[in-house]
């Protein structure tokens, strides 16, 4: 390592452990180390390795090595049994739903628990950029939004919006704030071709047109336009569904939206807006009839609920790792058939009594996870439109099948890309063929073994990967993993806590 580097690195560690309110010796005591070894290190006169400097990431704050120095890569050491209890996280969806949605409101919103991951953080960079105040309030991750008077939307953080498909959803409420403007073509993970047609459709009857041109969405509303008829959609899709409620919710009449999405972020931000003094009636269900305000100026506090995904992670963490925990805070009603395809595969386990999540609204249990011996399912595994097996929890279906006895088929109808991902599973010895681009088959029970593989570019099945590479045997290395951080917050420390040998660490370059 230079000495140029060597003093680089130490400042960004003074620098974060400053930041972090820690003495040199409060640091040593967490890395088990002298005091006058973090001095050495501060000062550049010390030679690091990339696993110690792993671990003053995660002592200090994660973010240190950030800067000029590449992305995160997971050394998981396997294989591994699970142990003791986990709370599931509030959810990725419902957070960025909520983030655009409290433009609506003049007031003050404040979310409780907001998940704390990168995709929030990029939508949240892209309100600061419109002139929107955030701030994180505790380490609850409560975090209060104050709008400006005027927002700033010539001055959006492309970068930003760039790398998130959700800022798709500020295309509802920015049409009630300027009949013009700008706003960058949506990202996020790589599925393949993801249409935003059906969301032109739907707003179109909010007098919103829309020519994508240079890179961008170009926006004209007519505030003219309202809606005379019910919007039917032609995809029973979520962010389409919420970026009709949104643009309702400013629309003062009455709108009702058919072959609406009724999943649990949809709920979450119908329970928002009502919050906000909208009415929306039909919630759960494909119909809904919201009726709109002429202008929103309220302080509202609203806690979304927990992740259905993340709870199918952790309980597919527990399958293929054959481990007993117990996961709180699971939203039962979200995951009701895939428990129920679970249970035709053999999977044992127990439940608590239901109780209601701080939204007071959704249902929650506590599970915990019994040693089970698994048999593929008879039929094919495939998703719906809620209520029926959630889009995003099929994956995880690729690495319990891969531990259940004979070949299960999935059938991802719903992304061209999602499916071929989870042939990775075969570099780690998962036996899996890809019989089109949207119909997998696993045969099990599997073996794995460790293996080096690079992050595929979407969330779920690198989750998938990562968490095959906890039942492997041996050392895995999952290469460039901010496509997890997109979705899940602080997943390795969290799986680590559980007992799981999972260690950051990032190149140098
Ligand atoms: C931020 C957020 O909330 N993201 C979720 C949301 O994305 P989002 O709402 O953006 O999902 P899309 O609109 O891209 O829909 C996903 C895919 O499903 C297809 N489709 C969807 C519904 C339907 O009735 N028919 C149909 O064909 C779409 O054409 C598309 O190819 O919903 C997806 C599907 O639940 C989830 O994977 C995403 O995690
Ligand atoms: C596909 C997903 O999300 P997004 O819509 O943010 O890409 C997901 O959560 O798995």
């Amino acid at each position: 390592m230079s000495e140029g580097y060597k003093g680089r690195i130490g400042n960004l560690i003074r620098d974060a452990r400053t930041h972090r309110g820690l003495t040199q010796a409060q640091l040593a005591d967490r890395l088990n180390t002298s005091q006058s070894a973090i001095n050495r290190i501060e000062k550049g006169q010390q030679n690091l390795t990339l696993e110690t400097i792993a671990r003053i990431s995660e002592a200090v704050d994660s973010e240190i090595v950030s800067l000029g120095i590449g992305p995160v890569h997971l050394r998981v050491t396997g294989p591994t049994t699970l142990s003791g209890s986990i709370e599931v996280k509030t959810s990725k969806n419902a957070g960025v739903a909520l983030l655009c949605a409290s433009l609506l409101n003049r007031g003050r919103t404040t979310l409780r628990k907001v998940a704390r991951i990168e995709e929030v953080n990029r939508l949240i960079e892209v309100l600061n950029s419109l002139g929107v105040q955030t701030r994180w309030l505790n380490d609850q991750n409560d975090l209060e939004i104050v709008p400006p008077r005027e927002l700033r939307l010539d001055n959006v953080d492309e970068e930003a919006a760039r790398r998130t498909r959700s800022v798709i959803m500020f295309l509802g409420p920015l049409l009630h704030r300027a009949e013009e403007f700008k706003l960058p073509y949506a990202g996020g993970c790589n599925l393949g071709e993801r249409t935003v047609e059906p969301h032109m459709a739907a707003l179109r009857s909010f007098g919103l047109e829309v020519k994508a041109t240079d890179g961008a969405y170009n926006a004209l509303v007519n505030p003219k336009v309202v809606p005379g008829r019910p919007i039917v959609l032609t995809e029973r899709g979520d962010t389409v569904t919420e970026n009709a409620l949104m643009a309702a919710a400013l629309h003062p009449g009455t709108t009702v939206i058919r072959n609406a999405s009724s999943n649990y972020m949809v709920q979450d931000l119908c329970f928002y807006l009502q919050r906000l003094g909208v009415q929306v009636e039909g919630i759960g269900t494909t119909t809904l009839t919201v009726s709109g305000l002429e202008s929103i100026d309220v302080d509202v506090d609203y806690a979304p609920a927990e992740d259905p995904i993340e709870a199918m992670s952790l309980l597919a963490a527990a399958i293929v790792t054959d481990s007993e925990i117990t996961i709180r805070r699971v939203p039962i009603e979200f995951l009701e058939i895939e428990l129920a395809t679970l249970e035709e595969m053999g999977f044992l386990y127990e439940r608590s009594e239901e109780y209601v999540a701080a939204n007071g609204q959704t249902r929650l249990v506590d599970i915990t996870t019994k040693h089970s011996i698994l048999r593929a399912p008879n039929d094919k595994i495939h998703p719906m439109p809620f209520p029926g097996l959630n889009i995003d929890n099929l994956p995880f279906f690729a690495v319990i099948a891969a531990v259940a006895t004979g070949q299960t088929l999935l059938h991802d109808w719903v992304y061209e890309n999602r499916a071929i991902y989870l042939t990775e599973l075969t570099k780690l010895g998962g036996q899996v063929k890809l019989l089109d681009p949207h119909r997998v088959m696993v045969e099990g029970p599997t073996h794995f073994s460790g293996a080096e593989i690079v992050c595929p570019p979407a969330l779920r099945p690198a989750v998938v990967i990562l968490l095959a590479m906890l039942a492997s045997k041996g050392t895995s290395v999952l290469r460039s993993t901010y496509v997890i951080s997109r979705g899940y917050e602080d997943l390795a420390e969290r799986l680590n806590e559980l007992g799981a040998n999972i260690e950051p660490f990032r190149d140098l370059s």
